[in-house]
Formats: structure tokens, C-alpha cells, sequence
């Protein structure tokens, strides 16, 4: 079995870095109420080797700390770790072989997204904050059993259609997002979940207005490359 001794110095102290980073961003997870009890990961791809650092399956948030991240390859096998990696390791290993862009992966069961998941529905591009964070709909992917990578071929197939996006909502589950980091796949599953709870919340109102894929695309571009700081 390949472990962590088997990989440079330069390997191993990122792998730290990394352990620090993911263990950090679980509490973002509670902090947006993306979860309940363990019922969400967050992991991240190694930049200097195809490693990735994920959550230990089924450990409360509050016990989570650095050295309680388990370290895989990109097949999901075991390099570092006391526990079991989180049950979407597969998944998520899938997600980063498949997407070499990519390189934050984050799951979580948030009230609104997953209530939308239950519907088989996208949530439709109404808002300009959609624009700006999903250049159009949060789509839904399949339905898939838990356990394999499954979930993580869902994830890639209907992203395919949807190039920029970094959500999908797996039909009767949740969202998975991605992102260049774990930051930007947290951020957008917090995103996910505020839009998911708009659109509902306008649905109640009235019946969402459609914003032109022009002005979509113009919104999406100024957001990731003109908003914040640069
Ligand atoms: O979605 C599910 C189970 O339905 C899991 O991803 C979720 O409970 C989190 O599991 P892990 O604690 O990451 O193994």
C-alpha cells in the first residue's frame, strides 16, 4: 500500500496545507446551514500530485480538524488517514479525473436546492445573481445510488451541457458543486442554496421573469472578471 512516505517533502507539506484548508472549510458549511449533523464533504485536489484531502465519512463537524482529513489518490485508495474517507470519495475522485479544471468538490443536503432536487426541476436562471455565479440554470442530474462514482459521472455528464456551471442538483439527493479550489466549490454551494430559496420564495409570488441569454453571459462574464478585487 502506497502511503504519504512514498511521496516528496514537497508532496507532504502541501498535503498539510491542504488537510488545514478543507478541515477550515467544513465549518463554512455550518455556517451557511448548508447541512445537518454529517450530512455534507468538502475536499480538494493536490495541486503537486493526484492526491486529494476529503472529510472522514460520518464524523461530526465539530470533531473535524486537520489531521482527521483522510488523504486519497484519485482512484479513492487510502494514502493517509485514521477513518474511512467520506462516502462520495469515489465520487468525487471521479469528478477530478474527469474535469481536470477542477480542483474543490462539495456535497451537501441544503433545504431549498435539495427540495428543488426532489422536483426533477432546474432552477430556472431568474435572478442576476444566477447570471453571475451560474451563467444560466442550476441543472438537475440523474438519480444515483450512493457509494460509487455514480454520482460523480451524474455530476461530469450534466456539466458537460452546461460548461461555467459549478452546480448540479442530483435528482431525490442534492447539490454537488466544483470550483478551481474547495473555497469556490463552498462558495458556490452557498450560492446554490440562496438562489434555490429566491427562486422558490418568487415562485410564490408570482411566476419568475426569464433574463435574456445575452444579458446572462454579459452578467457572467463581468462577475468572473471584473467583480471584487483584482
Ligand atoms: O449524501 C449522503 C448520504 O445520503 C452522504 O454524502 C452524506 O451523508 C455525507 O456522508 P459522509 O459523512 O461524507 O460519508
Amino acid at each position: 500500500m502506497v502511503s504519504l512516505a512514498d511521496y516528496s517533502p514537497e508532496v507532504r507539506d502541501e498535503v498539510k496545507l491542504v488537510r488545514e484548508q478543507v478541515a477550515t472549510l467544513h465549518a463554512q458549511l455550518t455556517r451557511w446551514n448548508l447541512v445537518v449533523w454529517t450530512a455534507g464533504n468538502v475536499s480538494q485536489r493536490l495541486r503537486s500530485a493526484d492526491l486529494m484531502v476529503i472529510k472522514p465519512s460520518g464524523v461530526r463537524y465539530e470533531h473535524l480538524t486537520p489531521g482527521s482529513m483522510v488523504v486519497t489518490d484519485l482512484d479513492g485508495n487510502v494514502v493517509d488517514g485514521a477513518e474511512a474517507p467520506s462516502s462520495d470519495t469515489l465520487s468525487h475522485a471521479y469528478i477530478y479525473r474527469h474535469m481536470p479544471e477542477v480542483y474543490g468538490v462539495v456535497h451537501t443536503h441544503s433545504t431549498y436546492a435539495t427540495a428543488w432536487a426532489a422536483t426533477g426541476r432546474d432552477i430556472p436562471c431568474v435572478l442576476t445573481m444566477m447570471g453571475d455565479e451560474f451563467g444560466g440554470p442550476v441543472p438537475v442530474g440523474p438519480f444515483e445510488l450512493i457509494g460509487s462514482e455514480a454520482i460523480g459521472k451524474g455530476v461530469v455528464d450534466t456539466l458537460k451541457d452546461h460548461p461555467g456551471c459549478p452546480a448540479v442538483l442530483m435528482r431525490n439527493h442534492g447539490p454537488f458543486t466544483v470550483g478551481a479550489d474547495a473555497e469556490a466549490a463552498v462558495k458556490a454551494a452557498a450560492m446554490t442554496e440562496e438562489v434555490a430559496h429566491t427562486v422558490w420564495a418568487a415562485e410564490q409570488i408570482g411566476t419568475p421573469k426569464p433574463i435574456d441569454p445575452a444579458d446572462i453571459a454579459k452578467l457572467n462574464d463581468r462577475y468572473q472578471h471584473v467583480y471584487g478585487q483584482h
